[in-house]
Order: structure tokens, then C-alpha cells, then sequence
């Protein structure tokens, strides 16, 4: 946490709700961060494939840090702007602002069967023509159904009006404003495979389909916009709430890619590449997911997503899991520390698959294992892992034809700094690498969002003049060495499927 000095320039606030930590940050006109703070968020892990989030938990920190920063404010704060991990779920009593039930989180597979069985009706033409993604546990419907199955007298409930749903950024906003709005943006509604992202509206075929009743639903609006306003006393004074998404589609903003053909990967605890397909949105391609990128004046710009589920998890579960590392930083120094891999491959399929693989019942495994391993080997392994399926996503985004491919690929996130990493990625890409300056691009890009609807920024030009590299990585590979690596990466990959032999 640190705070500059004064400044008469309005500044703004943003919340980054992510899967792993909640983040305040305040940045002033320039978009450079003048104040920050953070909170680590418990995770539940109840049984195999299942991930949950206590909801008080989430909203302490989110007003703890948001407070914290306030506290360094010198200048006015012109707005608030809020990211968040998308799809996890959460339902509350719309008269006492009570959850019904932890949220389940986005990594969570307990509707896998539930998809299965929609799968085997008939229904992934419809959901994927309307939603632009795939009938997969990852996304909100099926883990709305849960709780409402779940949850006694839930359902009932909910069909009389007095439940409300919402991502973390509804719920967010519901608490910040004192109940008085209930309203999602059009990235966050676009994960959750309720929402037609043709007409950007609940789609009714879709509610029938997921039985989810209308009345548990929040209102959907631009990125940009007046939300609501802070409730009295929670701040001392009021702030209006004028930007929301969700957190990959933030980063598109914070790493200013506005323009189509642009591309992003950030490296949190999963990682999510997108690429800016314009105001069309993009065919469904195999393996990806057509999304929602930012929605401005009612005009919608589309993206497509590969989604990773583990990428920084990978490494939480070489300090948390195995006790092998102290800090996530530690890995690069033991990575750097050994001269090969010396055929050591980790696959992170804690929770399945995502993009490109789409395969819920795989699971994690490290091989190639011989008496000369050692714990540097496997936080290879772990880091490289993440490269490997960036590849895998890039390979994806490239191969669907008119398409062009990045020139460079812009990351971020909590495992871009990581400058091992960032190497091995452009190695294994055989493209450059771009870091930028600012590393908090999903907290910026919230900002940048509540800043244009609140006059601080005229328009996307502004805000891309300000973005700036301060590192690019150029590939070094030789081919040969390159493909031998990519080769072991797929053998593994082939033994951690669900339908593998050995699982
Ligand atoms: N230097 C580093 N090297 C590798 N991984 C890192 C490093 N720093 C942070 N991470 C990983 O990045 C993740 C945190 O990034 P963050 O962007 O805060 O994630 P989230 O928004 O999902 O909570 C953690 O999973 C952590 O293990
Ligand atoms: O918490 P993050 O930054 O890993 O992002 C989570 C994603 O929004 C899930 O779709």
C-alpha cells in the first residue's frame, strides 16, 4: 500500500473482486495507481471438484480495502468502478440483503452431470447460437439451478419475487448501494448462459431450459454508465457507481485493447486470453467462447475467449498443497535454478480442463518423473504448464481463419510478473511478449469504465494513448528444442483425460 502526495485532479476508485483476493486500488486522471490494498479471500473446497466462497467474506474485504484506500485519498473521488471474477454465483434474500448459500465459485464442477444430461437433450445448439459459449459447469445457470434444488423452499421462493441472483459485481453493487439497485453489465450477464448476446437480453427459451425463474434476475446495463450511488455512511461521501465487468473483459480495457485483432492474456488464478472481434460477434469457434467485451451507449463489442482454469492455482498449490515454495515469486528462481525440464510435465487439471480441451473429468498429474527430479523440476513444470496451454489457446484463436494472429501478446496478472515465465511464454509462443507498466490492468480498466461516465475521460482513444510496455520478451527457441517441449506437453495432456486409461 502506498500513497503519493497531493493532488487537486479528481481521482477514482476501483474494486477488483478476483477468485483469490479482493483489491482496492485508486488511480488519478493519468491512470497511474496512487493507492492500493488488499485482502486474501478463504476458499472452501467441500468435496471433489466443488469450490465455494463465503459472501459476508467477500463483501468485508471489498469495503475494508475500499475503505483503506479511501482513507489516502488528497482529492476528490469522481467514481467507482468495479471488476470481478465472472460467473460465480450468489443468491440473497432480497429484504434482508441475507445470502442463502455460499457462492459457488466459477472453478466449480458439481453441475457437470446436470451439462451431461442437457448435452445428451439436445441442447448445446441453443446455447451455444444464443450465448456464445458451451454447455459446461464453469458458467452460472446450472449452479443457480443447484441452489435453488439445494436450498430448501429456495425454488418456491425465488418464483415469488423474494430471491435475487447476481455475479460478484450485482452483488457488490446490491451491498454498496443499500439494496437500492440490482443490476449486472452485459460482460457479466453474457457468462452466465442466460443471456442472448445477439438481442443483449434474458433470454426466455434459456430461463425454461436452466429453470431459473425471471423474478431471481438482475437488470442488465452498459459497462459505462450510472449504476447507482454509494448508501450513506458507508464511505463519507457518497460515490457514483459508473463502471462494472468483468474482470478479463477489464483487463481488455485496462490493456487498452480497443481496437479488433487485439489480444490479452491475464494470469491470475486461471488465465483468459482475449482477442477484440469488433461489434460482430464472432462464429462460434471450436474450443472458444464468443463474449461479451465491453457493451458503450447500448453498442455492444464482442471477444473471443480461451479460458484456462489453472494458471497461478498451479503455483498456490506448490506453496499450499505440496509446501514446496514459500512465495509465488520463489518459482522463478528455481525454474531459472535447473538447465531442462529434464522431462518433467505438470498438468493442471485440478479442476478438468478448459479451452481448447473442454474435458470436466480430467484431472491434474505430473510425469516423467526419474530419481534426479527435484522440487525446482516440478515448479517448472508448474510455470511452463501455463505456456503450454497458453499455446494451446493461442493455436485455438489463430487456426479459426479470418482471424489474424497477434502480433504480440499483451499479459498481466499476479503471474505476469513473474519474468521467468514471461520468457518461457514467448519461447514457446515463438512470439514477443508484452508486459505493461501497469500490471493492475483489471483494476485500471475499471476505472477507465467509470471515468468515461463520469467525464474524467472523453472517449478509448484517451485511455489507449496511456498504456506503455515495460517489458517485451522476444522468443529464443530454436525450433527443434521448441517442438520437442510442445510434443512432451501433448503426450501429457493425453494422459490427464477424463477418458485416459490410467484414470
Ligand atoms: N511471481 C509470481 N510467479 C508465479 N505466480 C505468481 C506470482 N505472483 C503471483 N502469482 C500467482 O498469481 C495468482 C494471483 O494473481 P491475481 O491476479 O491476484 O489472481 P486472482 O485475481 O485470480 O485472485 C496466484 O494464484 C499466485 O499463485
Ligand atoms: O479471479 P481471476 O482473475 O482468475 O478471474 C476469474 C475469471 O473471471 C473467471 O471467469
Amino acid at each position: 500500500m502506498r500513497s503519493s502526495g497531493k493532488s487537486a485532479s479528481p481521482v477514482l476508485l476501483a474494486i477488483d473482486q478476483g477468485t483469490t483476493s479482493t483489491r482496492s486500488l485508486l488511480f488519478d486522471v493519468k491512470g497511474r495507481r496512487i493507492a492500493a490494498a488488499q485482502r486474501e479471500l478463504a476458499q472452501y473446497y467441500p468435496r471433489d471438484g466443488w469450490v465455494e466462497q463465503e459472501l459476508e467474506d467477500i463483501w468485508r474485504d471489498a469495503l475494508g480495502a475500499a475503505r483503506e484506500v479511501m482513507s489516502q485519498a488528497a482529492a476528490p473521488v469522481a467514481a467507482l468502478g468495479i471488476a470481478n471474477q465472472r460467473e460465480t454465483v450468489a443468491i440473497w434474500d432480497r429484504a434482508t440483503g441475507t445470502p442463502i448459500h455460499r457462492a459457488i465459485v466459477w472453478q466449480d464442477r458439481r453441475t457437470a452431470a446436470d451439462c451431461e444430461a442437457l448435452r445428451a437433450g439436445g441442447a448445446e445448439d441453443l446455447v451455444r447460437s444464443r450465448t456464445g459459449l458451451l454447455l459446461d459447469p464453469y458458467f452460472s445457470a446450472t449452479k443457480i439451478a443447484w441452489i435453488l434444488d439445494h436450498v430448501p423452499g429456495a425454488r418456491q421462493r425465488a418464483e415469488r419475487g423474494e430471491l435475487a441472483f447476481g455475479t460478484i459485481d450485482a452483488f457488490l453493487l446490491w451491498r454498496l448501494t443499500g439494496g437500492a439497485t440490482h443490476a449486472t453489465d452485459a460482460t457479466n450477464a453474457s457468462r452466465t448462459l442466460l443471456f442472448d448476446i445477439h438481442r443483449q437480453r434474458w433470454d426466455e427459451d434459456l430461463l425454461d431450459l436452466f429453470r431459473v425463474p425471471a423474478a431471481l434476475l438482475p437488470g442488465v446495463c452498459d459497462s459505462s454508465g450510472l449504476f447507482g450511488v454509494t448508501a450513506k455512511g458507508l464511505f463519507p461521501v457518497q460515490i457514483p457507481i459508473t463502471g462494472m465487468a468483468g474482470d478479463q473483459q477489464a483487463a481488455l480495457i485496462g490493456q487498452a485493447c480497443f481496437t479488433p485483432g487485439l489480444v490479452k492474456s491475464t494470469y491470475g488464478t486461471g488465465c483468459f486470453a482475449l482477442l477484440n472481434t469488433g461489434h460482430e460477434p464472432a462464429p462460434p469457434r471450436k474450443g472458444l467462447l464468443t463474449t461479451v467485451a465491453y457493451r458503450i451507449d447500448g453498442v455492444p463489442a464482442y471477444a473471443v475467449e480461451g479460458a484456462i482454469f489453472a494458471a497461478g492455482a498451479a503455483v498456490k498449490w506448490l506453496r499450499d498443497g505440496l509446501g514446496l515454495i514459500k512465495n509465488a515469486a520463489d518459482t522463478a528462481r528455481m525454474a531459472a535454478s535447473v538447465e531442462t525440464n529434464l522431462g518433467v510435465y505438470m498438468v493442471p487439471a485440478f479442476v478438468g480442463l478448459g479451452a481448447p480441451h473442454w474435458d470436466p473429468a480430467a484431472r491434474g498429474l505430473i510425469c516423467g518423473l526419474t530419481l534426479d527430479a527435484t522440487g525446482a523440476h516440478i515448479a517448472r513444470a508448474a510455470l511452463e504448464s501455463v505456456a503450454y496451454q497458453t499455446l494451446d489457446l493461442m493455436e485455438a484463436i489463430t487456426a479459426c481463419g479470418p482471424l489474424s494472429g497477434p502480433q504480440a501478446l499483451r499479459v498481466d496478472g499476479g503471474m505476469a510478473s513473474n519474468d521467468w515465465f514471461c520468457q518461457f511464454l514467448a519461447d514457446i509462443l515463438d512470439a514477443p511478449v508484452e508486459r505493461p507498466a501497469m500490471l493492475e490492468t483489471t483494476a485500471l480498466g475499471a476505472a477507465y469504465l467509470a471515468g468515461m461516465s463520469s467525464g474524467v475521460f472523453s472517449d478509448f482513444k484517451t485511455i489507449g494513448a496511456a498504456w506503455s510496455a515495460n517489458r517485451r520478451f522476444e522468443p529464443q527457441f530454436t525450433p527443434k528444442s521448441r517442438a520437442a517441449l510442445i510434443e512432451g506437453w501433448r503426450r501429457a495432456v493425453r494422459r490427464a483425460a477424463g477418458d485416459a486409461p490410467n484414470t
